[in-house]
């Protein structure tokens, strides 16, 4: 750990700082934030320095979204905080929107879009708020303007979709080209002084060939003079672009250090303290002499088609866990969706055990009947009930196994719920807290509990662990091969490959819509699952503008 100051104006090589010559571009003191009885931050000193990016790490529910937000204005922290813009003091808390007059802007976790909004609407907010004209706008040039836009930054969605029809990733792209705009609208003022961008886990939404675009617009961005704060539970993607790291755990800051000075052995223990090196890269594969012996599938798929799948089949065996690998697009991440009724297939049949299910007509509500468990990538939109209790959330599936009489058994479904948190370490464990005021990764983690609470027989996973941290992803990973031990077969699409190297028992390629190779015992490895993906994808270019809704 160092002394990590550094000079403002130019971007600092990592391992290297050099001493400080210049206020910092922004420095906070002392924040402390309560949410009720709740100390959500604990007297953190925070900096960024100008022309730095700082990652900011630690735990699910450590504090790092609540911090952002005393800065967008969000949260009033307790008195006694301080903040400082280039070396001027500025009063606490921030009004709303006052952010932009500081330089500072957010691509927050749940990337602050209007959802029923168009692209083009969204991206012009900022704009037609400061513009005091009263003049009617002219929507074909905003159009215009808006496609011109998105083409300066490669980006490949259309103008005039509302956002809620949008992928995830087009919708973080949308949000990281807002948040861009902004500060350069901020910098052509002139006589400013340093802006920050601010990115809480931007590339959860993002696939592996779209987090390239994301570090070369951060880098865009430190070249124009800015600093970045990367808020990340993908070490890898914190140690491509981060100078130096800012660790906090419950509420309080654990360490910092320059980027070049730690390996990830280090960085892990101080997120989660000594314990945590030993889970990181432990694998979740089945058990050696625990093979799969010649048991019939658990679970058919033939000739699936719908969303960009044109005819995929496949099968899988009790206890299985089938990992599906391809680019955005190659029509994989289509799969559970259609698997489950949320989307519907417009060909194809399933096996579970000896039923058939005919997938053009399947619905949710018959899927979870057949015990089928479906966890989306998009949880804020189709995973969670925000304005429901977490316990509410995690037994909604089996209230009718805790009814008697037509009356909730509220004992027996309390005890549940401790159980669920306890097992899936969900924090703060408090099944009573509002299921919206949970950190990112714990709200994931409850809609594991949720859907592990019916004993699927197939459980079809998309993303399942983006935005949950090193620890809790380890802990997901134990607790899925825990229960496919009863015999529940699992489908796991994931835009992480390590992520599937470490967990599937076998992979599928997918490419163009079908299944074109299968990698299997030694051969799943991330380099061979990269790999053949892009050996077998003819437009590894995949685009965004044609692409399907991802729920219905
Ligand atoms: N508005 C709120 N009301 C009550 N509690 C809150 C509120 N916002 C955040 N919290 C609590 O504060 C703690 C910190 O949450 P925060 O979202 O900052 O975590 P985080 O570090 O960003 O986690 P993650 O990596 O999972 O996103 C959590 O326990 C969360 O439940």
């Amino acid at each position: 750990m160092s002394d990590t100051s550094s000079p403002g104006g130019a971007a600092v090589p990592p391992g290297e700082p050099p001493p400080r010559t210049a206020p910092p571009a922004l420095e906070l003191r002392s924040i402390t934030q309560h949410f009720g009885s709740f100390r959500a931050l604990r007297d953190v000193d925070f900096r960024v320095e100008a022309g730095e990016v700082v990652g900011l790490l630690g735990e699910n529910g450590c504090g790092k979204s609540t911090l952002v937000k005393v800065l967008a204005g969000v949260n009033t922290p307790d008195a006694g905080g301080e903040l400082t813009i280039d070396g001027r003091p500025v009063p606490l808390p921030l009004s709303a929107g006052q952010f932009r007059d500081l330089g500072l802007s957010f691509v927050h976790q749940d990337l602050g879009l209007a959802r029923t909004l168009t692209v083009t609407e969204n991206l012009m907010v900022g704009e037609a708020g400061a513009a005091a004209s009263r003049k009617p706008i002219n929507w074909r040039s905003q159009r215009r303007r808006t496609r011109a836009l998105l083409q300066s930054y490669n980006v490949d969605v259309d103008p005039d979709l509302p956002i809620n029809q949008l992928p995830p990733v087009g919708q973080a792209l949308v949000a990281i080209v807002r948040a861009a705009e902004e500060l350069k609208a901020y910098r052509a003022r002139g006589d400013v002084g340093h802006s920050i961008l601010f990115l809480d886990e931007p590339t959860v939404f993002l696939p592996e060939d779209q987090v390239e675009f994301l570090f070369e617009l951060i880098r865009t961005v430190v070249a124009g003079g800015a600093s970045v704060v990367f808020i990340s539970h993908d070490l890898a993607a914190v140690r491509a672009i981060c100078d130096r790291v800012v660790v906090l755990r419950d509420g309080q800051v654990a360490g910092e250090a320059r980027i070049g000075e730690v390996d990830d052995r280090q960085l892990v223990e101080m997120i989660v303290g000594p314990v945590g090196g030993k889970l990181v890269g432990q694998a979740q594969r089945r058990a050696p002499g625990d093979d799969l012996g010649d048991a019939p599938p658990r679970c058919t798929v033939q000739g699936l088609r719908g969303g960009r799948a044109t005819g995929i089949s496949f099968a899988v065996r009790p206890t299985e866990i089938v990992g599906l690998a391809g680019l955005l697009g190659s029509g994989a991440e289509d799969v559970p969706y259609l698997l489950f009724g949320a989307r519907k297939a417009t060909a194809g049949r399933m096996t579970l055990d000896d039923r058939e299910i005919v997938l053009p007509v399947l619905d949710p509500t018959t899927a979870v009947r057949q015990q089928v468990a479906m966890v989306p990538a998009d949880r804020r939109r189709d995973g969670i009930a925000p304005s429901l209790s977490v316990g509410e959330n995690a037994t909604i599936l089996v209230n009718d196994e805790y009814t008697q009489a037509g009356r909730l058994q509220g004992g027996r479904l309390r005890e549940l719920v401790r159980r669920q948190l306890e097992r899936f370490d969900v924090r703060p464990r408090n099944g009573n807290a509002l299921m919206g005021t949970l950190s990112g990764g714990n709200a994931q983690k409850v809609v594991m509990a949720k859907w592990l609470e019916i004993n699927p027989r197939l459980l079809l996973l998309h993303e399942p662990t983006q935005g949950v941290d090193v620890a809790a992803r380890a802990e997901i990973y134990r607790l899925i091969r825990e229960a496919s031990t009863g015999g529940m077969a699992t489908v796991w699409v994931s835009s992480d490959f390590e992520e599937l190297a470490t967990v599937c028992d076998r992979v599928l390629v997918v490419a163009d819509g079908e299944v074109r190779a299968e990698l299997t015992g030694d051969e799943v490895t991330d380099e061979a699952i990269s790999s053949a993906v892009y050996h077998h994808t003819t437009d590894a270019a995949a685009v965004l503008a044609d692409e399907v809704p991802t729920a219905s």
